[in-house]
């Protein structure tokens, strides 16, 4: 049997790493999340002969809206399992220079359902403003009627410190980042019966500065929604440095240098005490893909 297919442009980014399929809202994807499963498959998704990866970790949707200044961009990460992640702060990169090319603008209003933030071209790549981590059990959330926020507290063995950053994130500071068995001692917590909607988990090495002054930590995030380890996660980047400066680690949450597989990461401060994420980001590759999410 044939099956009538309808081909739709993408356009693929990484943020240090973090790799998206963006595609323009406007163009007729009739079923979102099977459209991101079939094409995010890291074994049998899109794929290159540039950058030999296969897959990605997310498909961004995004509806540029022009006409006001500074542009407007309405941003839906739908996730490889098909699931929609609030935000995200390496894609909120990728998007704002996607929005830029096409508008001449340095600067763009992006609206995500963790609410909008502003990003801003800088020397060192884009800039986005992260909104206010928050530790309050019923915006995690945490299970139950609890009323405490869940502090260095140990969840399925692991000792974690739990943040929204736009997301959840579930941080354990560690010695040794290296030796963390992160397919192992994840998904236990990732699925805890205190995280009803489920967390991202965030490993955190505190280590040597490279900036005078500024704290560095090493980085490994496993994702929900991707069920595994990613290159890169940046509200698990901003989820280090509220943590961090919580428990009393550092003095203030910025400025932190954070270092990922994928990159590096600066966290500062906006005048106005907001935490500003700064990171590069990379224009990989473009192509058509099937709408229907089928490869055949
Ligand atoms: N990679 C993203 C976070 C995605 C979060 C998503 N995995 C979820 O909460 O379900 C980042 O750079 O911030």
């Amino acid at each position: 049997m044939s099956t009538l297919t309808t081909a739709v442009a993408f356009e693929k980014y990484h943020g240090t790493g973090n790799e998206f399929l963006i595609v323009d809202a406007t163009d007729p994807v009739p079923d979102r999340s099977a459209f991101a499963t079939t094409h995010c498959d890291r074994s049998t998704g899109v794929g290159s002969d540039t950058d030999g990866q296969t897959g990605a970790d997310g498909v961004l949707f995004l509806q540029l809206e022009d006409r006001f200044s500074p542009p407007r961009i309405i941003m839906t990460l739908v996730q490889p399992d098909g699931s929609v992640a609030p935000i995200c702060g390496n894609g909120a990169r990728c998007a704002a220079v996607w929005a830029m090319d096409r508008t001449d603008a340095d600067s763009v209003m992006i609206d995500t359902q963790a609410g909008t933030r502003r990003a801003t071209r800088v020397d060192d790549g884009i800039a986005v403003e992260m909104g206010e981590p928050t530790f309050a059990p019923d915006r995690l959330p945490l299970a139950g009627n609890r009323t405490e926020p869940l502090i260095e507290e140990s969840v399925e063995g692991l000792t974690v410190t739990t943040v929204n950053t736009g997301v959840p994130q579930a941080v354990a500071f560690v010695d040794d980042i290296e030796s963390v068995d992160i397919e192992s001692a994840a998904p236990a917590v990732r699925h805890a019966d205190v995280f009803p909607a489920g967390t991202n988990v965030t490993f955190a090495e505190r280590t040597d500065s490279r900036r005078e002054g500024v704290p560095r930590f090493r980085q490994r995030s496993y994702e929900r929604g991707i069920e595994g380890e990613t290159q890169a996660c940046a509200t698990g980047s901003v989820a280090i440095a509220a943590a961090a400066s919580r428990i009393g680690l550092i003095e203030s949450a910025a400025p932190v240098d954070i270092s990922l597989p994928g990159g590096e990461l600066r966290i500062s401060a906006t005048d106005r005490g907001e935490l500003l994420l700064t990171g590069a980001v990379t224009h990989e590759f473009d192509g058509d893909l099937a709408a229907e999410g089928v490869d055949d």
